[in-house]
């Protein structure tokens, strides 16, 4: 039986909101996609009237502070939208008593490990964004309510918004070569395929507590690899040279290894994960 549910998403103009709005028509819910201008997430106030106004009765989270590089001298705005927006988001899931699908980063992770992390490896974020988001990560572990969903992915892209695939898009038509950190190693996501992956949830979330799911596409690369990919599905000349993490110094330190283990994700999503090369040709077509 399809049950169709009231859905507020939150950060809906983001690459994954984006996404989630492009494929909601295949699904039989009412959404209610906003962001920033529409519903500030922390404000708890007005969380609570756009829930009582459009009789909510399930809330997924896109929003976030994403900027990695500039959350490191803007603590306070990444706090406030990674953490202190989330303890809005829970009191608002607790009173009215609302599903809530919070989604969460690789970068809570310390990159100092050698095999995929498991969904409760211990947690040791190196950059500002990741320590934010491991806070607000910890108000969802720590909850009492129940019908909790914790998504981690990684490298997430799509053909709308900021990320490494349109940076190198747009790098590789002006320059002759690129340099590319080819030690840290992770996955990327393409943000359609976790869409349907949380939409494809929404009616199986049935349980006591919080459970944690680690969502990324299949297979593992580094960010040169994944550049090169770019470059050769695009057929651009430009020479992707690979570098160490010390040949390009960043505001922000990153993980070196990030790799995130689904064997939980494959037995509860009983549907093939794209393998990231295959996903990362998808999009470019849409670029
Ligand atoms: N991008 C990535 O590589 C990865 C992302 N994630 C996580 O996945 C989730 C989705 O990320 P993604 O779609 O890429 O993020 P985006 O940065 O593309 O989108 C986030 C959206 O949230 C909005 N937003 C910011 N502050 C508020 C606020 N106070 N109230 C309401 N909306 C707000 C942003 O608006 P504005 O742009 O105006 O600030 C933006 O539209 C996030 O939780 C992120 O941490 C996890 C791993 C990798
Ligand atoms: C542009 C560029 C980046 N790089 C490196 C820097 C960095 O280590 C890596 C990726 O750079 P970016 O700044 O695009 O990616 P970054 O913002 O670190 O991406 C992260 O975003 C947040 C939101 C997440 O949650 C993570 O999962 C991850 O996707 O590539 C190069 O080596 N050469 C280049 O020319």
């Amino acid at each position: 039986m399809i049950c169709m549910k009231k859905i507020l998403i939150t950060g809906a103009n983001g690459q994954l909101g984006s996404e989630i709005s492009f494929l909601s028509k295949e699904y039989d819910h009412q959404f209610h996609f906003t962001d920033y201008e529409e519903l500030d997430i922390t404000n708890c106030e007005e969380i609570e009237i756009f829930v009582e106004k459009h009789n909510i009765d399930f809330i997924v989270n896109c929003a976030a502070y994403t900027a990695v590089d500039r959350a490191e001298s803007d603590y306070i705005t990444s706090d406030n939208v990674n953490f202190l927006a989330v303890k809005n988001l829970l009191s608002t899931s607790s009173k009215y008593k609302l599903p809530l699908i919070h989604i969460s980063t690789d970068y809570v992770f310390d990159g100092k490990g050698y095999k995929p992390y498991a969904t409760d490896d211990s947690r040791n974020p190196i950059n500002v964004y990741g320590l934010t988001k491991k806070k607000g990560e910890d108000l969802i572990l720590k909850s009492d309510l129940d019908n909790l969903m914790l998504i981690r992915t990684s490298w997430v892209y799509s053909d709308i918004g900021n990320n490494f695939v349109k940076t190198m898009l747009r790098l590789g038509a002006e320059k002759e070569s690129i340099k590319v950190i080819e030690d840290q190693v992770g996955t990327p996501t393409y943000a359609r395929d976790l869409a349907k992956f949380i939409l494809d949830s929404i009616p199986k979330i049935n349980w006591n507590g919080v459970k944690i799911f680690h969502f990324t596409n299949e297979g593992v690369c580094s960010w040169f690899d994944f550049a090169k990919a770019i470059m050769e599905i695009k057929g651009y000349n430009c020479k992707v040279l690979p570098i160490s993490t010390e040949d390009y110094p960043t505001p922000a330190k990153r993980p070196n290894y990030s790799v995130l283990d689904k064997r939980e994700t494959r037995s509860f999503y009983e549907k093939e994960i794209p393998y990231w090369r295959d996903s990362l040709e998808k999009c470019l077509k849409l670029l």
